[in-house]
């Protein structure tokens, strides 16, 4: 049976650059992927779709152009060439990352799908046929998240789509309904609303995205209905049954009971962790009741040795917080550092458009946790770069505390709201408050600098 120094399970995004720089350091180390080296990100999450986002978004412009004095006349997509650029785009990004693990000395990269049959100890069924057995002294899991399938009458009768097999479409949807009105649900819906497809979003709390304030929830909500989307909130999926060319969604939304005669389905109502296959019984490694390996702040499990990163240990689900988990247990054991995902930031971004950037608190938050808030807000309509190119949806919004000074939290609808929002998040990071960023000299005009104007609203 071989043995290794560190083992990883899942090439995602902690598992690649750890088992790289573990492998650099000198451990003998094994990467073990049961699919394709990148893991969620790169081949079914931020890659793809952020890839097509770009030509549905490309799709408005050219309608909105008129606006600018550019008449483009009639706008036609070519669904082909959009599915094939971003195979490219996943192509390019896979392929560069596998290419850095072979040619990373020490480190072994094996297809297959590894169980634990051990404390330490892994069964790996190979990709090729046949088993292999290894042991290790350290053994990450980085195995990741998938679909959850709600549990709907008729939903495992029929061909449903998720994130990933939507990837695959040929051909535009006519009628698209999507279950679920968060991040997966609002970035495909509207995508393909503007590819041209009628898209209807069912949301079975009071709005869509129902962990953000109201008042962003309500002006997204409005964008979205003015782009002719239909939401349709509060509601419950009672049952779905399918005939030969459509699908048939009975839905009850308050005491109104509707039918929705639909040509496809998406299913993105959350996701869950991939667990379930990984013989954690095998080892002891204790999960939450959602199925997630339950870690410490420094990301170990209950068992000396095995550790967790990324989406499989619950928390926040994004790219940056499992490359940050990486980096974490990285440096403590490699570098003797004593870091821990205790009071780190967790910014994230939307990519509808307007795009949702987030930090820090939001305004509900700082209600229920009872804190002396001010909330500062400005409308894209008032800001200088917005008007002039002709982005004037959404708004900023700052939670701040006024005896402080410090930023506590940010929610920026707009356009290119993920890079304002990372200004603000530099801002709480180097605790620069925000009645300075009021006076601050900002290039003009830029959206950040409207960050002054933002600011300017309070008055203290
Ligand atoms: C449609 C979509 C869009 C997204 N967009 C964004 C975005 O814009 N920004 C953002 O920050 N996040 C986004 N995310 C979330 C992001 O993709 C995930 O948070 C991130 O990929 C998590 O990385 P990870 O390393 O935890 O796991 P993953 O990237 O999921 O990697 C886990 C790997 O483990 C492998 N594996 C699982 N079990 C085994 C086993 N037993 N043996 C061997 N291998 C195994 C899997 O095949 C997979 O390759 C998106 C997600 C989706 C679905
Ligand atoms: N831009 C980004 O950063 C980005 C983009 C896509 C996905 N992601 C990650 O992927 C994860 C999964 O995204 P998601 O949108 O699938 O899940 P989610 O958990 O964020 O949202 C699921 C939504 O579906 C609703 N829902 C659940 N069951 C339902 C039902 N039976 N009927 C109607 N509505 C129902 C929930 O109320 C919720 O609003 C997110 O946690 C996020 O971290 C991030």
């Amino acid at each position: 049976m071989k043995h290794y120094d560190a083992i990883i399970i899942g090439a995602g995004q902690a598992g690649v650059p750890l088992a790289k720089k573990l492998a650099e350091a000198g451990k003998r180390t094994a990467l073990i992927e049961k699919r394709l080296v990148g893991g969620t990100c790169i081949n079914d999450g931020c890659t793809p779709t952020k890839a097509m986002i770009a030509s549905a978004k490309a799709v408005h412009q050219a309608k909105k152009a008129s606006a600018l004095g550019v008449d483009i006349g009639s706008v036609k997509i070519d669904f082909k060439k959009i599915v094939q650029r971003k195979n490219d785009i996943v192509e390019q990004f896979r392929s560069s990352s596998e290419k850095g693990i072979t040619e990373t000395n020490g480190l072994k990269l094996i297809f297959g799908t590894a169980k634990f049959s051990a404390e330490q100890e892994l069964t790996i069924t190979l990709n090729d046929g046949g088993e292999e057995k290894v042991t290790a002294d350290w053994i990450f899991i980085n195995t990741g998240a998938k679909t959850a399938i709600p549990d709907i009458a008729g939903l495992d009768q029929i061909d449903y789509l998720t994130s990933t097999t939507i990837l695959d479409l040929e051909t535009v949807p006519e009628h698209l309904v999507v279950i679920g009105g968060n991040y997966i649900g609002l970035e495909f819906g509207q995508m393909f609303s503007r590819f041209g497809s009628r898209v209807t979003i069912l949301e079975k709390s009071a709005g869509i995205l129902a962990k953000e304030d109201e008042d962003i929830s309500s002006a997204l909500t409005e964008i979205l209905t003015d782009e002719k989307i239909e939401i349709i909130t509060d509601v419950k999926v009672e049952k779905i049954d399918q005939d030969k060319k459509q699908l048939h969604i009975t839905v009850r939304s308050g005491k109104t009971k509707k039918d929705i005669t639909a040509s496809h389905l998406l299913v993105a109502a959350g996701r869950v962790p991939q667990t379930a296959d990984l013989g954690l019984e095998n080892c002891g490694v204790k999960l939450d009741d959602k199925g997630h390996v339950m870690v410490n702040e420094k990301l170990e499990t209950n068992i000396k040795g095995i550790y967790a990163l990324g989406d499989v240990k619950g928390g926040p689900a994004f790219t940056h917080i499992a490359y940050n988990d990486y980096t974490i247990v990285y440096r403590n054991l490699i570098e003797g550092t004593k870091y821990s995902i205790q009071d780190r930031p967790v910014p994230y971004c939307m990519f509808t458009d307007p795009q949702l950037g987030r930090i820090g608190i939001s305004e509900k938050e700082a209600k229920e946790k009872k804190l002396n808030y001010e909330i500062a807000v400005i409308p894209m309509s008032q800001v200088a770069r917005g008007i002039e190119t002709n982005e004037t949806l959404g708004l900023m919004k700052a939670v701040v505390d006024p005896e402080t000074k410090k930023i506590l939290g940010a929610a920026i609808l707009a356009s290119e709201g993920g890079e304002i929002m990372s200004v603000l998040q530099m801002a709480m990071e180097g605790d620069i408050t925000y009645d300075r960023i009021r006076y601050c000299v900002l290039a003009h005009p830029t959206y950040t600098e409207s960050l002054n104007n933002l600011f300017m609203k309070l008055d203290r």
